[in-house]
């Protein structure tokens, strides 16, 4: 477990007198424990109760942390260790609501039949009305089969859940996209296409999450050919988008042109080829890669990119680096050089720690918490879905980044995703994209 990705919350019993949470908070921060949110759950006339949200190592860290806290004795205990982010799973995360409330039995004779029988023919007469009364055009299928969740592998569609669902949530609270999680249990890239073939009717456009290459190449590929809606594998090129802005954000702060930069990409998987292929389109002129697999190597020099044979050789060559590798602790501090821009984007450990690259000698370093493909997906849905795309090409995905790089604040890489500009700003550069396309046509 990489530095600071465990995550309890710690309830916390000290008496009612002031000076009892400073030693608390002090303990925990001499064992390198980071402390989050800190809320009061009782005040009471002995005894105080408060939960303090915890990020360390690992569970060995945990129990170093809570046995320093009852040591300080003196009354103060921790009364529980509760998991937080299991908490937040119970149920799942997405619920289908209705936008009508029904309260009278004419309501359901409207919403429900016999009303909705009129819809249905008018539909039937005009299959563009659709668009106009269900929720199909703002409705995203987020197809996985589970063979690369995160950085976990191949852990199946239905372990992989909880990443769907996530991404559903950040639909629906940054650009009120509805998005169904659907789980596959092929990864046959026959089976797949045909399968959502068969289901496209029912979305405005589909999402793939995770799939696992190289068989997500040609997935995306054909899907994007035979299907008349958008498509677009996040992986690939969310996070191609977000790469290359924050590449570009960087390049700024120590004034060097992106193009004229020595750019190398490690793992040329999914995320790392797109990130690849992103690159040069934009005007990188030598594109290194490294992977064991030679079938990635071979695919990147396809696409014009530079194979390298280690990561040694990158790191000791290229002023830009991105790793893409789902690797934790790939990058040793000693590779780094001094001045260099790390992106180490592996979920959910970095390939290394941005605090560790900065340590090293790194100008900018981030990881694939900041970096990371929900600052593009949004808000390249909203943008296709609003100007009623058929398919997502490679400049709305540049007029993405451009926006993304526009609104990120200065001293920043990339803008806070709850910043809801940033969404806003996506779709907007999008949308303009998609008309002028469709002028052109
Ligand atoms: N930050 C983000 O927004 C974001 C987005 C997508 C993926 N990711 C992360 O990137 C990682 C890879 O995802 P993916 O979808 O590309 O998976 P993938 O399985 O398609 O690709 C991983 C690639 O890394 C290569 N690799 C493994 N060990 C390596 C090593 N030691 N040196 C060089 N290459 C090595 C593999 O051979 C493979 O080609 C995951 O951890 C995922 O969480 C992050
Ligand atoms: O899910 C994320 O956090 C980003 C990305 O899609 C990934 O697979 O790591
Ligand atoms: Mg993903």
């Amino acid at each position: 477990m990489a530095q600071g990705q465990f995550l309890r919350n710690l309830i916390i019993e000290t008496p009612s007198k002031p000076g009892n949470l400073g030693k608390v908070t002090m303990a925990i921060g001499q064992l390198n424990g980071d402390i989050g949110d800190i809320q009061t759950i009782k005040v009471g006339t002995l005894s105080t109760i408060r939960e303090i949200a915890l990020q360390c190592n690992d569970q060995e860290h945990l129990a170093e942390i809570v046995v320093a806290i009852e040591n300080l004795k003196q009354g103060i205990k921790v009364q529980a260790v509760t998991d937080d982010v299991l908490q937040m799973h119970e149920g799942g995360k997405i619920h289908m609501k209705a936008t009508h409330e029904i309260r009278s039995l004419a309501d359901l004779r409207r919403v429900y039949t016999p009303g909705v029988a009129s819809v249905c023919k008018t539909i039937q007469e005009d299959p563009e009305q659709a668009n106009y009364f269900t929720g199909i055009s703002n409705t995203v299928a987020i197809v996985t089969d589970g063979t690369a969740i995160l950085g976990l592998g191949d852990i199946g569609p239905v372990a992989g859940m909880p990443v769907m669902e996530g991404k559903a949530v950040l639909f629906d609270q940054f650009v009120g996209i509805s998005g169904i999680p659907i789980l596959l249990d092929t990864s046959d890239p026959d089976e797949v296409v045909e399968t959502v073939k068969h289901i496209h009717q029912g979305f405005g456009a589909i999402l793939l999450e995770d799939i696992g290459s190289p068989h997500c190449f040609e997935i995306e590929e054909r899907l994007k050919k035979e299907l008349p809606i958008p498509v677009m594998h996040d992986d690939q090129h969310g996070t191609a988008v977000v790469a290359l802005a924050a590449a570009l954000t960087a390049c700024k702060h120590v004034r060097v042109e992106l193009a004229n930069a020595s750019v190398g990409q490690i793992g040329l998987g999914a995320a790392g080829l797109a990130i690849s292929r992103m690159f040069m389109a934009y005007g990188v002129a030598e594109m290194k890669g490294t992977d064991p697999n030679p079938h990635a190597k071979e695919m990147l020099a396809e696409y014009g990119g530079t194979v390298v044979e280690t990561m040694e050789e990158i790191m000791e060559t290229c002023d830009l680096v991105i790793a893409t590798t789902g690797v934790a602790n790939l990058i040793k501090p000693e590779m780094i050089r001094k001045g260099q821009i790390i992106l180490a984007l592996s979920n959910p450990n970095a390939e290394i720690s941005p605090e560790i690259a900065l340590e090293a000698g790194a100008a900018y370093a981030a990881d694939g918490r900041l970096v990371n493909n929900v600052l593009g997906f949004p808000g390249i849905f909203r943008g296709a879905l609003n100007a009623n795309a058929k398919s997502i090409s490679y400049p709305m995905l540049i007029a993405a980044a451009l926006a993304i790089v526009d609104s990120t604040k200065r001293d920043d890489l990339v803008p806070h995703p709850l910043d809801p500009n940033v969404h806003i700003n996506v779709a907007l550069a999008v949308e303009k994209v998609v008309y002028e396309e469709q002028e052109n046509e």
